[in-house]
């Protein structure tokens, strides 16, 4: 069962018919990675792990899809060919690392399906989900800030020399090298502000591959995404554009999911995607996750039906979620689709 076509207008559309009418994206990378021992204090965050341990980066995507991830993220986020040749790569070897991350993401999802054909019939064997089902792998796309890795891609401010074009030059061959990976779409995530929703739009259109994208924005109020900027604005840059076929928001605490799911709706027709963090907050200065300050898996997983009903059509979890919390979401949606059906 691959997924649909990705030329049509209606891959999303046929995918979450698929999935049941809510498909169910994974949890934070990175994060697990680190829980796993993984050393991530570098300019290229979980991205190393494409250089130092592409064994741990394949086996948390199969954790996730075994917590029942319909769609795993790979470890390019932080991926840049600029990050990868301030390292000392030639630029072949730097796109070669970014498509590296589309193959360990898609291997994940072959041994996968190896699995659900050797197990059980029921789909659930040892709390493990094996259930044949259509799964995307999502090449990841992480802001300008993020390559700073200067905090900005939680301030969105990159100053006035950043225009859209700097960001369209910065972005353009990774984008160009993500659309023909194999991926099955880009997901565009934690974008801060408008210039670069905008940047990432005209970048899609320019590109001849019609591949699928979605774009993700991030909020620290509730309210506009974080550099302040609208989000109704940068939501209808992302309607206006042919190719995105799910908008929303990551990495935003769980409390602010709501409301912002609402606004959303205000300006797009297209499905709504949200996987928010734990709540916890990330000190940009310190480089560290301030504790205490998050909620439980089972607090967050409390808002998943509410956030199903307003209207959000993908869900999953970003910065400080692990599999329990996606395993968490399958039970509560597959309650929901018993209870339905
Ligand atoms: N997909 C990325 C990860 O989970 C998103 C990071 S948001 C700062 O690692
Ligand atoms: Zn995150």
């Amino acid at each position: 069962m691959g997924p649909p076509a990705a030329e049509t207008s209606s891959f999303m559309a046929d995918f979450l018919r698929h999935s049941g009418g809510v498909a169910i994206i994974d949890g934070g990378l990175a994060t697990e990675l680190e829980r796993h021992g993984a050393d991530l204090n570098d300019p290229l965050w979980s991205a190393k792990c494409l250089l130092s341990s592409p064994h741990l980066v394949r086996k948390v995507h199969l954790d996730y899809l075994e917590a029942g991830a319909d769609i795993i993220i790979t470890a390019s986020y932080q991926a840049t060919i600029q990050g990868f040749e301030a390292k000392g790569f030639s630029s072949g070897e730097s796109e070669a690392l970014l498509r590296k991350s589309v193959e360990i993401a898609c291997e994940a999802r072959d041994i996968y399906y190896g699995r659900c054909r050797e197990g059980s019939s029921d789909g659930d064997t040892d709390g493990r989900v094996l259930k044949q089902r259509c799964i995307l792998v999502a090449a990841s796309i992480g802001s300008y800030g993020a390559y700073l890795a200067d905090g900005s891609e939680y301030s969105g401010n990159y100053g006035d020399a950043v225009t859209l074009e700097t960001l369209k030059d910065f972005h353009r061959r990774r984008v160009q090298i993500l659309a023909e990976s194999g991926a099955d779409l880009i997901a565009f995530e934690t974008v801060p502000n408008k210039v670069e929703a905008q940047a990432y739009a005209e970048l899609l259109e320019e590109e001849d591959k019609k591949i699928p994208a979605w774009f993700s924005f991030n909020s620290k109020d509730g309210i506009n995404v974080v550099s302040g900027d609208s989000l109704l604005e940068c939501a209808a840059i992302a309607e206006a554009c042919k190719n995105v076929v799910a908008v929303g928001i990551n990495c935003t605490p769980p409390r602010f999911i709501h409301g912002l799911i609402l606004s959303i709706k205000k300006v797009t027709t297209k499905p709504i995607l949200i996987y928010p963090n734990s709540g916890e907050s990330y000190d940009g200065d310190q480089k560290e996750w301030v504790q205490n300050t998050g909620v439980s898996d089972q607090d967050f997983v409390s808002y998943v039906n509410k956030w199903c009903e307003i209207g959000a059509a993908l869900v999953g979890g970003c910065c400080r979620t692990t599999p329990n919390t996606i395993r968490a979401i399958y039970g509560i949606l597959s309650n929901r689709s018993a209870l339905s059906s």
